[in-house]
């Protein structure tokens, strides 16, 4: 499993000999921000390796409770290992629990900001900013995670996770939407992607589209335009999400040209209006590609700043599932374990250059 590669990372090393201090308070040789899949993996490996992770999981961060994006669904059906699914928030535990197992320290605090320009790194936790607050790290993993943009319609919240997702790879092959007609917001290639994924289960799939034209890559709009199960309705916005109070059951749309209204039964809605990548704490410190997703060196977990490491959906805009976040973890891991090891192994060389090596007469003197 490769990270997807967001164009290369042109990376910065910091000048060993303008080190930083270390901070009194705590000093870690790794530290992990987020608790997803991606967060936890790393944890698991670098507490394996005795090099005793310090892992903030967040306290509401980026609007997730700790242990991200998958406790806020229902039931996960895609992850291996689990041949009778698992629900988000129970899988997380599991995760949470394993990487605790190994030692890994877990904190239930989120990262207000950071400082990249000195090694060891400095990082401040929200409540504590003052600038003598800083605590260090040699090596950070930064596993912050994404969100799916969402309308919040009226009606959204009641039917979110009960007809309403933001993933159709992850949710698509769910009973509720089986042989049911289904509606797409958005207009760019992942919409048309999702909606042709959909086809497979749906009985139908309407595409609501703002405008008279899809973003998509040619080649993905004529693939859709042409599908015998997708009817693109083109200037066409939902206003509400309606259902029995349990299940979504249709949607209120309308023709934004014509003002007119009317309801599309529909008992699923799959956004795919784009992804916010977690990443403001680390905007203008690392390379971020347009679309602000962290820049990795295609094959590695390597940022643009050397010792700093991304993982997880903040620097993959692809395929953000679970199964990816974590092998990304599991690269960072290995990576910050391999930098650590190599640095110390250097450090060792230049003691034992250090050491004093008793002079030619004085050799001769002993011998005598
Ligand atoms: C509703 C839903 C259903 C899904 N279903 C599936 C599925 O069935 N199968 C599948 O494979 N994938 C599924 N996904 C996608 C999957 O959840 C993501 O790909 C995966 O969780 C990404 O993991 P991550 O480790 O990158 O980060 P996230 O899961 O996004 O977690 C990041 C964590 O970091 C914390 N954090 C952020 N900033 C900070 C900070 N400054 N300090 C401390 N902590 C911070 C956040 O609070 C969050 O808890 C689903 C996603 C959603 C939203």
């Amino acid at each position: 499993m490769a990270p997807i590669p967001n164009g290369d990372a042109q990376i910065h090393v910091i000048d060993p000999k303008t080190k930083g201090e270390k901070s009194k308070k705590q000093h870690s040789q790794v530290v992990i921000i987020g608790s997803g899949p991606a967060g936890h993996t790393a944890a698991i490996y670098l507490a394996r390796a005795n090099l005793e992770p310090v892992l903030y999981e967040g306290m509401l961060a980026n609007g997730f409770a700790p242990g991200g994006q998958l406790t806020t669904t229902t039931e996960v059906e895609n992850f291996p290992g689990f041949p009778d699914g698992v629900t988000g928030t129970e899988m997380m535990d599991k995760f949470r629990a394993q990487s605790e197992r190994f030692g890994t320290k877990i904190i239930t605090e989120t990262i207000a900001r950071v400082d990249l320009t000195v090694r060891p790194f400095k990082y401040w936790t929200e409540g504590e900013e003052e600038e003598a607050d800083f605590m260090t790290a040699d090596t950070l993993i930064i596993a912050t995670g994404a969100s799916a943009k969402r309308l919040f319609l009226p009606g959204e919240e009641t039917y979110w996770q009960s007809g309403i997702s933001a993933c159709a790879v992850c949710d698509g092959a769910v009973p509720i939407f089986r042989n049911k007609p289904l509606a797409v917001i958005g207009g760019g290639d992942s919409a048309a992607e999702e909606a042709t994924y959909l086809t497979k289960y749906g009985s139908h799939v309407y595409v609501l589209v703002r405008r008279d034209e899809l973003r998509a890559s040619k080649i993905m709009a004529k693939r859709l335009t042409s599908h015998p199960k997708v009817t693109v309705l083109w200037n066409t916005v939902a206003t509400e999400c309606k259902g029995d109070g349990d299940l979504l059951q249709s949607l209120a749309i309308k023709d934004v040209k014509t003002g007119e209204e009317k309801d599309l039964k529909v008992n699923g809605l799959f956004y795919a209006i784009g992804h916010e990548p977690a990443t403001s704490l680390v905007k203008s410190q690392l390379e971020t590609d347009v679309d602000g997703y962290i820049k990795t060196v295609p094959g590695t977990a390597q940022t643009s700043v050397k010792g700093v490491f991304a993982a997880g959906d903040v620097q993959d805009k692809k395929y953000r599932q679970a199964i990816t976040s974590a092998g990304s973890g599991c690269m960072a891991a290995l990576e910050a374990e391999r930098l650590i090891s190599e640095e110390e192994a250097e450090d060792e060389e230049i003691r034992t250059e250090d050491v004093h090596v008793p002079s030619e007469g004085y050799m001769g003197a002993d011998k005598e």
